[in-house]
């Protein structure tokens, strides 16, 4: 009897979840493999949400942002008797490997679970926070830089007409890859990120300048939501260099959208990255995309150190800073 393999979506979803899903379902049964979907993440391994794959299940969905299979965040996979509840669905019907799609959170829950069980897993970068160490990419990042730049561009739009400042936030959860990425590629004025330093007093300078001497009309500031900077900013804005501001809190719509050409070709590169990695034995391996290169790395090596933003970002964006 064919090997089950189940693959499952958990935490934040990310644009390219569903093109790593098919892909994982094709190359796993072109393996040898019984393909099966667990639903609703983590959740649904506890209440059995798991059902065998078909073609019919994974057809017409590459282009569509979230995932089919849901996700959620749970707190009873913390306890041990839902996991072990988790671990009897999956051996009822000889399923012994697991992909996950998702972030570090879920790649820590997956490893606690085969410390327990011993359910070898392969893990699949997926959040917009871009956040996993090991990994330049991670799937959705692309998608949401498009919808946040497609956002600041129609903001601008409006910053200008009415010569005003606008404070945008952007998710990122503890990470200032989005808003740095973003603050560089739509010429923002002003970016804040957990990773770097600001001086209030010096941007305010810089910016009184411009708008006394060389004829600044209006300001765009991108702040990562970990700063807890926004409202402050929003309003030091308006006292310190007198003009009208405005916040925009971007929110849950950098999450949705169609993954791009970017998202779906990794997602597949990565897709067959963790099947053959499951194939080969690995019991706890993490797919990495590095130096552009292609590998996989043992959990602890990505769960036990932090991303660090790439030091070229940074020196690039310093001067939004001060
Ligand atoms: N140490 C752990 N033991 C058991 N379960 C865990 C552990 N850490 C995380 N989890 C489970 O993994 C879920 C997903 O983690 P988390 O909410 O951090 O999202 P993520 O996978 O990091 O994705 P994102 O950051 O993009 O939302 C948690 O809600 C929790 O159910
Ligand atoms: O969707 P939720 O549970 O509100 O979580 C929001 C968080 O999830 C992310 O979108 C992805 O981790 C973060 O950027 C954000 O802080
Ligand atoms: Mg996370």
């Amino acid at each position: 009897m064919a090997e089950g393999l189940a693959i499952m979506t958990s935490g934040g979803d990310a644009a390219g979840m569903n093109p790593a899903i098919k892909c994982a379902v094709e190359y796993a049964a072109a393996k040898g493999y019984k393909p099966f979907l667990v639903y609703d993440g983590l959740r649904g391994l506890i209440d059995d949400r798991i059902v065998e794959a078909n073609r019919e299940l994974v057809s017409g969905i590459l282009h569509r942002g979230g995932t089919i299979l849901r996700s959620s965040r749970s707190q009873r996979f913390f306890d041990i008797n839902f996991r072990r509840q988790a671990y009897e669905n999956l051996k009822r019907r000889g399923i012994s490997k697991l992909i996950v799609i998702g972030g570090d959170g879920s790649f820590r829950a997956l490893n606690q679970f085969y410390a327990d069980f011993g359910v070898p897993f392969a893990g699949i970068p997926a959040t917009i926070d871009n956040d996993i160490a090991g990994t330049d990419y991670c799937l959705g990042v692309d998608t949401a830089l498009n919808m946040i730049r497609q956002s600041v561009d129609s903001i601008r739009d409006t910053a200008s007409s009415f010569s005003r400042a606008f404070v945008i936030e952007v998710m990122g959860r503890h990470c200032g890859y989005l808003a740095l990425t973003s603050a560089l590629s739509c010429g923002a004025e002003i970016c804040l990120v957990p990773e770097l330093e600001y001086d209030l007093n010096a941007i305010g300078a810089r910016l009184k300048h411009e708008i006394d001497n060389e004829g600044r009309g209006y300001i765009i500031a991108i702040v990562a939501e970990g700063v807890k900077m926004s409202d402050y900013l929003t309003r030091w804005i308006k006292d310190s260099l007198e003009m009208d501001a405005r916040l925009t809190v971007l929110g849950h719509v950098q999450r949705g959208g169609s993954p791009t050409v970017l998202d779906r070709i990794m997602a597949y590169k990565f897709a067959v990255a963790a099947v053959e990695a499951l194939d080969a034995g690995e019991t706890n391996a993490i797919m990495v995309y590095r130096d552009g290169t292609y590998g996989h790395l043992p959990i602890h090596t990505v769960v036990d150190s932090k991303y660090k933003l790439d030091p070229a970002l940074i020196r690039l964006g310093a001067p939004l800073g001060r």
